[in-house]
This record gives structure tokens, C-alpha cells and sequence, in this order.
């Protein structure tokens, strides 16, 4: 018996679980969103039905899982961080390197920080997170599960660049994707529904929240994926460009006067996407509200439906069919109309979504209609139970 913590930094988000071990009973799930943003939102589960809310501005995840480690104590959760004994991290960034989830030395840590380079939104925040345990808990097993370990089975054909092969011999020039843990789970979660075999489907999942990637899952495998070399590829995300003409790069640095390449590559992370497109958020929630009077917001969703609607055709094509397709994360398990938007514009496919079905938040639920010759699911990802699992397998070993 014991509690392994489950954390999982996000580019917007620290989400966390703690775990009864190993009944895998939840003890707590919090969420801090909007990390970055005004009004950042913190939301706690803990005890029987209690929870604790609060509005307050969270400037980046150090701050964030700060907060995290202070309210555990705070709210009683825990009566001393010694109650913890395991943790699992998220990390987005494994490269080549790590096709597994691995115990975390100094000489992994050290790997995890050199891949930076690979996610830099992401890697730099969790490798943090993993410091700020160390510290408090030297003797406590670390955990870091890869984003990336489930993409390791993509053929070739599909991760190479068409560019000079030596830099990817050289460099490590490929696609990697991410979102891997959460594709992962909700693939099994939908086998289990459709009540085949995972190994007998063609699934496309879309994880989409503030990062988003589309997966294509060829007989239990990653077949496919959006997000690229780094998490900035693929389809248009909240602050992100993803795909775009690799020219502008270069053509934009001359416009803008611009002497750094960082600099540029931190426009197209971070100031791009909805809220680059919008000019006034990267929140999906605040698009909504204002989209009926607001041309820019709407034209941004529109952006980003159309987006997800290409990648499906892509991956049908790719796969040469498609069993299923399931919405996923944050936009994916609340933004009621988008699903409903992206589902018709693929009925082509055989998609049909039943608006009743459809109008409901964050369960598991098959949307489709009774006609529907493709499924579309509802699946709230769960990469924390996946996290847990992971260091239950290798705290042990
Ligand atoms: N009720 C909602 N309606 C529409 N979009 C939502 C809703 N709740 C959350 N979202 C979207 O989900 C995003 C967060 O997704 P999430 O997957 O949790 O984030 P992260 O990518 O940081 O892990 C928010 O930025 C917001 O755009
Ligand atoms: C890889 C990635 O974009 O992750 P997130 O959606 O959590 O920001
Ligand atoms: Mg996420």
C-alpha cells in the first residue's frame, strides 16, 4: 500500500492525481489551468466530494506545482509529503532515447533537459518538476513516462522528412509526436467499447485541448501522427501555428527585423493559433462566448475546425479506412459544437453524430447516430492512470 503522485505538466496546464496504491483508487485530482493567462483557474477533488476552488493569477508551472505541493499539505491531504511513495511525471520529449518509461537518475533528468530542444514548451517545465521532488523527497522513485514511447512504432515512411537523410542520421531530424500516453489510453478505451480487439481497428483520436494532435492507430499501433519534430506541428492549437510553409519562417524574420531564429520559433509556439489568429484569446471558451460579434474569434474556430476535418481525410486515406474516431482533452471533451461541426463536414466518411447524444461534457458516450457507419466516440483521456501504472511497473522492478 502506498500514494503515487501522478503530475502532468501541460502547455497551459498542471494537471495532478494522487493514487491509493495499488487499488488505484483516486485520492485527489486537481487541475490548474490557464497557467500563464489572467485568472488562472485552480480546481481541486479531494476527500469525500470536497472540492477547492480559487481564482488567481499562476504566472508559470513552477509556481504552479508550487501551489500543488502547498495545498496537498494545506487542505489535509496529505499530513507530511513522506506519505508519498512514488511519483510519475509527464514528460513530452523522449526523441529516440527513450522508447519506454524509465526510473529517473541523474543521468536520465540530465536527457531529459537535453531534449529541450524537442519541446520546448514542455520538457524545461517538467524536468523542473521532477527537480522540485528530488528535492523534498530524495528517496522517493521518480517516473518519467514519454509522450513520445507510443509514437516509436510508426513506420518510417511516415516519420521521415523529405529532406537531406543525413540530418536525421546526424541529428535526429523526424517526427516524433506527442500526446502518445493519452492516444495510448483512449485507444484501449475505445476497443473496449466498440468490443473488438484493439489489434482488428483503424482509429483516428483527437486529442485537443490547448496542444492538439490527431493520431492515426492502425491495429493497436501509432501509425501516424500530427505533431512533428516538435509539438508546434500539425494542426492549429492554442497558441500554436502548427503546419505552416517552412518559407515563412525565414521571409517573417526579414519583415519583422527579426536576428534570432528562438525568437521567431516563439511567435509560431506561443503567440500564433488561436489566440495569434483571434487577437483576443487562446481560450476555446472565451472564442465562443464572443464569436457571434467577434469576426476574428470566429473566423479562428472555423481555422481550427477545418484544420482537424484535413487530418481525418488524411489519416482515412492513409489507413485506407476508419472503424472509429474519438474526441478528446479539453476542447474535445467540452466544446460541444465543434465536435458536432467537424463530424458533419466528414459525414462523406459515414460520420453522423446524434445532437442529443452530443450534448454532454466530459463522459465516455459513442455520439453516433444508429446509422452512422464509422463511430464516433467520446473519451476523456485519462494520462495520469497511465502515469500511475507506469510507475507501479518500474518502482518495483
Ligand atoms: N467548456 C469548454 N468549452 C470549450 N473549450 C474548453 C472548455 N473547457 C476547456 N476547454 C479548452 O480546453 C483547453 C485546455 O485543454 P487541456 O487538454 O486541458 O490542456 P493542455 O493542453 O494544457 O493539457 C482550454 O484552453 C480550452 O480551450
Ligand atoms: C505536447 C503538448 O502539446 O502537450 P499539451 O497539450 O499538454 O500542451
Ligand atoms: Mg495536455
Amino acid at each position: 500500500m502506498g500514494k503515487t503522485l501522478a503530475v502532468n505538466a501541460g502547455s497551459s496546464t498542471l494537471k495532478f492525481k494522487l493514487f491509493e496504491v495499488p487499488s488505484e483508487e483516486v485520492i485527489t485530482s486537481g487541475v490548474i489551468e490557464r497557467i500563464g493567462l489572467k485568472d488562472s483557474i485552480v480546481t481541486i477533488k479531494y476527500g469525500d466530494g470536497k472540492k477547492f476552488e480559487n481564482t488567481q493569477d499562476v504566472k508559470d508551472h513552477e509556481a504552479a506545482i508550487h501551489l500543488m505541493l502547498d495545498k496537498l499539505l494545506e487542505l489535509k491531504i496529505l499530513k507530511s509529503y513522506d506519505e508519498i511513495t512514488g511519483i510519475g511525471h509527464r514528460i513530452v520529449a523522449g526523441g529516440e532515447f527513450f522508447t519506454d518509461s524509465v526510473l529517473v537518475d541523474d543521468d536520465a533528468l540530465k536527457k531529459i533537459e537535453d531534449l529541450a530542444e524537442y519541446a520546448p514548451l514542455h520538457n524545461p517545465a517538467e524536468a523542473m518538476g521532477i527537480r522540485a521532488f528530488k528535492k523534498i523527497l530524495p528517496d522517493v522513485p521518480n517516473v518519467a513516462v514519454f509522450d513520445t514511447s507510443f509514437h516509436t512504432t510508426m513506420p518510417k515512411v511516415n516519420y521521415m522528412y523529405a529532406i537531406p537523410y543525413e540530418y536525421y542520421e546526424k541529428y535526429g531530424a523526424r517526427k516524433y509526436g506527442a500526446h502518445g500516453t493519452s492516444h495510448r489510453y483512449v485507444a484501449s478505451r475505445a476497443a473496449k467499447m466498440l468490443g473488438k480487439p484493439l489489434e482488428d481497428l483503424k482509429l483516428i483520436t483527437m486529442h485537443i485541448g490547448a496542444g492538439a494532435s490527431i493520431t492515426a492507430i492502425k491495429n493497436g499501433k501509432s501509425f501516424d501522427t500530427s505533431m512533428g519534430f516538435t509539438p508546434l506541428a500539425g494542426i492549429m492549437m492554442a497558441t500554436r501555428s502548427g503546419d505552416i510553409d517552412a518559407s515563412l519562417v525565414t521571409f517573417l524574420m526579414e519583415k519583422l527585423n527579426i536576428k534570432d531564429p528562438n525568437d521567431m520559433i516563439n511567435i509560431l509556439n506561443k503567440k500564433s493559433g488561436l489566440v495569434g489568429v483571434s487577437e483576443y484569446s487562446a481560450d476555446m471558451r472565451d472564442l465562443e462566448k464572443v464569436q457571434d460579434h467577434n469576426d476574428k474569434a470566429h473566423l479562428a474556430r472555423d481555422m481550427y475546425i477545418n484544420r482537424i476535418v484535413r487530418y481525418v481525410g488524411q489519416y482515412v486515406a492513409e489507413m485506407n479506412g476508419v472503424d472509429a474516431i474519438v474526441f478528446s482533452a479539453g476542447v474535445g471533451e467540452n466544446d460541444i459544437p465543434i465536435r458536432q461541426e467537424v463530424a458533419d463536414k466528414l459525414s462523406y466518411f459515414g460520420i453522423a453524430v446524434d445532437p442529443e447524444k452530443n450534448n454532454i461534457r466530459g463522459v465516455e458516450r459513442d455520439l453516433s447516430t444508429a446509422d452512422a457507419k464509422v463511430k464516433t466516440l467520446l473519451i476523456p483521456t485519462d494520462e495520469e492512470l497511465m502515469i500511475v501504472r507506469d510507475v507501479e511497473r518500474l518502482a518495483k522492478k
